[in-house]
């Protein structure tokens, strides 16, 4: 976000967390907790279940045992969260305007236009281009310019710097500063550290084997 719109409290909670995909436990007796303003790195090995963890605290995969609880917001309330995977979830035969524009309306405008947004992640003189013909770097600027047309206070990001280019760690770091700034929470799975400008901010959980 960009315009210092505060988020009201809100911490996430969790404890005794366990994941699972087929028979085998990623990870077990996970206890942790984020306040707004806080992130959490989550780091390990490849197949450690970093993804598996994000998409449990999505509420899209049903943890093996445990809770997760958002304390704060009400629970009749708009949606809370963004998850951003690998994918991008782009349309490729829509315009890259055009995938934010559908974004903004399935997820409420309630941030930045879609000019602002696609100007903000240097994607605003490609507007117009089919978003399957971007790179896959600027495949990672239209995505998180999803999290900018929405404004929520808990941003699930799947290896957020993958495919960007220096600039583009620059302005991760940016962005996750100011949503951190404005009450926001922020885990990411990642193999690099987050460029965060405070670092006191964030925080490392490790998955399976030290990486
Ligand atoms: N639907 C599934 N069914 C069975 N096993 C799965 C399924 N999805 C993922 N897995 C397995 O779960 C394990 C953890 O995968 P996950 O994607 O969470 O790891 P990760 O830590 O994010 O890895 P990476 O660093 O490579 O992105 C892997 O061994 C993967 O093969």
């Amino acid at each position: 976000m960009t315009d210092r719109q505060a988020f009201e409290k809100i911490i996430l909670r969790a404890a005794g967390l366990s994941g699972q995909r087929g028979d085998n436990i990623l990870f077990a007796g996970l206890d942790f907790e984020v306040p707004g303003g806080a992130a959490l790195a989550l780091r390990g090995p490849n197949g450690a279940g970093k993804t598996t963890l994000l998409l449990t605290l999505a509420g899209l995969i049903t943890p093996a045992a445990g809770t997760i609880e958002f304390d704060g917001p009400d629970s009749e309330g708009p949606p809370i969260l963004h998850f951003c995977g690998h994918h991008n979830a782009i349309k490729q035969r829509l315009s890259v305007f055009e995938n934010l524009e559908f974004w903004a309306a399935l997820n409420g405008g309630t941030g930045n236009s879609v000019p602002a947004a696609l100007d903000r992640v240097g994607l605003g003189a490609i507007a117009s281009v089919d978003a399957g013909h971007l790179s896959a770097g600027q495949g990672k600027r239209l995505a998180l310019a999803r999290l900018l047309v929405s404004h929520r206070p808990v941003w699930l990001l799947d290896e957020p710097m993958a495919a960007l280019d220096s600039a583009g760690d620059q302005l991760i770091g940016v962005l996750l500063d100011e949503h951190l700034a404005a009450g926001g929470v922020v885990i990411a799975a990642t193999h690099d550290d987050l460029p965060l400008g405070d670092t006191a901010r964030g925080r490392v959980l490790r998955l399976g084997a030290a990486s």
